[in-house]
């Protein structure tokens, strides 16, 4: 690797990164080069990363967005390498959390309490560039796109200053990258977004780790009946799921993988399960004393979504959209269903104002107040991406953590 240069101007950073060339085929591990960061841009080392399912829905080619090629990641703790001009929050060797949603403090979105949706970069960011219009990577003599603005499945990226918040270095910084999306997300849709009051009732489509963040923040608020669905019937209990995945990955499991019944849940519905196909709406609102106080759909289906919904409680049930749902895909329900009282939500990265409110999480994590353990199913060599990527697509993973950098140490 090369970088740096006698007169103490960032230079160009010869680096691996996995490229995805194109959707719906494996990364490969490149050299890359990461140009410098210009002004308003930080360069950061990259030293865990974790995988979102929305990486993999970009990589399946379903993201409006989606361009290629791309180095995706957004879910990641970094150390500052070199800062542009005029940046003033972080310097060098200080420990950052990349955010898919800035925060400029400038833009009305920003100067509104009810929004997190800082727009400051988004356009740009969404063409998978920085706001010049031009990207910061080249493979192969070629420019490779950003993603999310976080690129983290790099050992270096270039981020914008808004989209950075500096962490205290005594976090364990192998886990609180988790930060970056999922368990914030599941969590602040809870506390942000719904505002789940306690002795509410609740159910949550989608165990993956965002689900999981979901009943997490239910069991704390003190919603007395948490509800878990999901078509995989292994992410219920600790065990099934779990001792395939320690006699198959032996070398990488961690021992510490708890389920829906762990997180808090009370009850636990397999769709499959449902006999004579009744309509899981259905079955929902008969069993469940009318249907739910609050919903959640954290799978990213647009089937599920109406599911939700329409399980929500006739006269004052809210239902939040969290899953991402693919190209062309559209949302439906009777008007009627909102005309007699259910809310229809959605929320991006939990409502968090991203860089007031994640150094306070990594703070909770700190003080033990919030664990994520738990949502941690395995930790892979940066190199073993396209593994992680099965994994998760097979349904036999939670968060998987990638150590991008051969100096990252992990915290026990
Ligand atoms: N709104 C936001 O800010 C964010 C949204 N997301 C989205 O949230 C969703 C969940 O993300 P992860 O937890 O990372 O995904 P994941 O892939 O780990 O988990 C998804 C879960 O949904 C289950 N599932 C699939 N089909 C189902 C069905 N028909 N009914 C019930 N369960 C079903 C799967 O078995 C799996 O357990 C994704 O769509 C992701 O793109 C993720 C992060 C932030
Ligand atoms: N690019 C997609 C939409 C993707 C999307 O909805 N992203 C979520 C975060 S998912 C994180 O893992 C989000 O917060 N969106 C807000 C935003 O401004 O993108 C499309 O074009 O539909
Ligand atoms: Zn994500
Ligand atoms: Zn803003």
């Amino acid at each position: 690797m090369s970088s740096g240069n006698a007169s103490n101007v960032p230079g160009i950073i010869t680096c691996k990164a996995a490229v995805a060339w194109k959707a719906k085929k494996p990364l490969t591990i490149e050299q890359i080069e990461v140009m410098p960061p210009q002004k308003g841009e930080v360069r950061i080392k990259n030293l865990f990363s974790a995988l979102c399912h929305t990486d993999a829905y970009t990589l399946d080619g379903l993201d409006p967005e989606g361009i290629f090629p791309v180095i995706l990641g957004h879910e990641a703790t970094g150390i500052v390498e070199s800062v542009g001009e005029g940046v003033k929050s972080v310097k060098p060797g200080d420990y950052v959390i990349p955010l898919y949603i800035p925060q400029c403090y400038q833009c009305e979105y920003c100067k509104n309490p009810k929004t997190n949706l800082c727009q400051a970069i988004r356009v740009t960011q969404g063409q998978g560039t920085m706001p010049d219009k031009t990207v910061r990577y080249k493979c192969q003599g070629k420019d490779v796109y950003h993603f999310m603005g976080c690129s983290s499945f790099s050992e270096y990226s270039v981020v914008c200053e808004i989209s950075l918040c500096k962490i205290e270095s005594s976090a364990p910084l192998d886990k609180v990258c988790l930060l970056g999306c999922g368990i914030s997300t599941g969590y602040g849709a809870v506390i942000n977004t719904a505002k789940v009051e306690a002795g509410s009732t609740v159910a949550v489509f989608g165990l993956g780790a965002v689900g999981l963040a979901v009943i997490m923040g239910a069991k704390q608020v003190g919603a007395k009946r948490i509800l878990a669905v999901d078509m995989n019937s292994d992410k219920f209990e600790l065990g099934k799921l779990y001792e395939e995945v320690i006699m198959t990955y032996a070398s990488n499991i961690l021992v510490i993988f708890l389920l829906a019944k762990q997180f808090g849940a009370t009850d636990v519905l397999n769709p499959k399960d449902l006999k004579d196909k009744v309509p899981a709406q259905q079955y929902l609102v008969e069993n469940f004393d009318g249907g739910f106080d609050y919903t959640f759909e954290c799978v990213g289906n647009v089937e599920v979504m109406r599911t939700a919904l329409e399980c929500a409680h006739k006269g004052w049930g809210v239902s939040v959209i969290v899953g991402v749902a693919g190209a062309g895909q559209e949302i439906k329900t009777r008007p009627f269903q909102l005309v007699t009282g259910r809310t229809w939500k959605g929320t991006a990265f939990g409502g968090w104002k991203s860089r007031d409110s994640v150094p306070k999480l990594v703070q909770q994590v700190i003080d033990g107040s919030l664990k994520l353990d738990g949502f941690i199913s395995h930790k892979f060599p940066f190199e073993q991406i396209n593994e992680a990527f099965e994994l998760l697509h097979a349904g036999k993973a939670l968060r998987i953590i990638l150590t991008n950098s051969t100096d990252a140490s992990i915290s026990s």
